[in-house]
């Protein structure tokens, strides 16, 4: 694993270095989209230049209830393209590793999503999030009705994003949605349901993007595409949305 880090920053300093930069590529707050930072007031924009992309408490409410799902998330981009993710689930100690185009792992054991195609016998996962706006919580409600209605085998929710997509990279659940989480949530989770041969996209169908708080990730298209019939979707405000004015 730290071999994989490690070949990861020299590659980050090597791309700035032929771009010219003097920036160092460990300090410098614009490679870096963290929660914390962020909460601080540094910027929440996704460019081209390599970026770290980190939640250092994934599923804090679950850390606050002593809820046995924890994990730190570690995604790192280049050309606003996810190439490596990590997800340490710190109670299972188990560290899931992704490198683009290089497969999935959990411990170092290759990770493949679940080759179910049949959504009746799937599992979901999801999370009801912290937005208790009436009308976001009646979507939430719409869609959760919806998809135990046709039915699934069951609707779950670890707490935490990034455990949820290393349980379908894992092949425990055949899919995970949501809507309002952020970036740095899903960024390295995404990578693990990629390499593990599932796919990533909005829940409306449409291309995955990053930055719109919103995805769907599944083990095959034809779960995902039942899914997206059932979600109610809501645009949250994305995550590089310009901050509000203030009068
Ligand atoms: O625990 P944090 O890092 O705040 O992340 C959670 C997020 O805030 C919630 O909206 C989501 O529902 C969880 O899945 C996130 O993991
Ligand atoms: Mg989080
Ligand atoms: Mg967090």
């Amino acid at each position: 694993m730290a071999d994989i880090l490690q070949n990861v920053m020299d590659h980050a300093v090597a791309v700035a270095r032929k771009a010219g930069e003097v920036r160092h590529p460990y300090k410098d707050p614009r490679w870096f989209i963290g929660e914390e930072s962020v909460a601080a007031g540094e910027p929440s924009i996704l460019t081209d230049d390599p970026t770290w992309i980190i939640d250092p408490i994934d599923g804090t409410t679950n850390f606050v209830h002593a809820f046995p799902f924890v994990a730190i998330s570690i995604g790192f981009t280049i050309n606003k393209r996810v190439e490596v993710g990590v997800v340490y689930s710190c109670l299972e100690d188990k560290m899931f590793t992704a490198r683009r185009g290089g497969g999935a792992f959990c411990n170092g054991e290759p990770l493949q999503v679940s080759d179910q195609t049949d959504v009746h016998r799937s599992i979901i996962a999801t999370e009801f999030g912290s937005n208790r706006d009436p009308e976001v919580v009646d979507k939430i409600f719409s869609s959760l009705r919806n998809i135990l209605s046709l039915p699934v085998h069951g609707v779950r929710g670890a707490g935490t994003a990034a455990v949820n997509l290393s349980l379908v990279a894992s092949g425990c659940v055949e899919a995970y949605y949501e809507m309002g989480m952020h970036v740095w949530d899903i960024a390295a989770g995404s990578l693990l349901v990629l390499e593990a041969g599932g796919i990533v996209m909005d829940v409306d169908g449409g291309d995955a993007d990053l930055m719109s708080r919103r995805i769907l990730a599944a083990n095959n298209r034809s779960v995902a595409l039942r899914l997206v019939e059932q979600i109610a979707p809501y645009r949250p405000d994305r995550d590089d949305a310009p901050p509000a004015a203030c009068d």
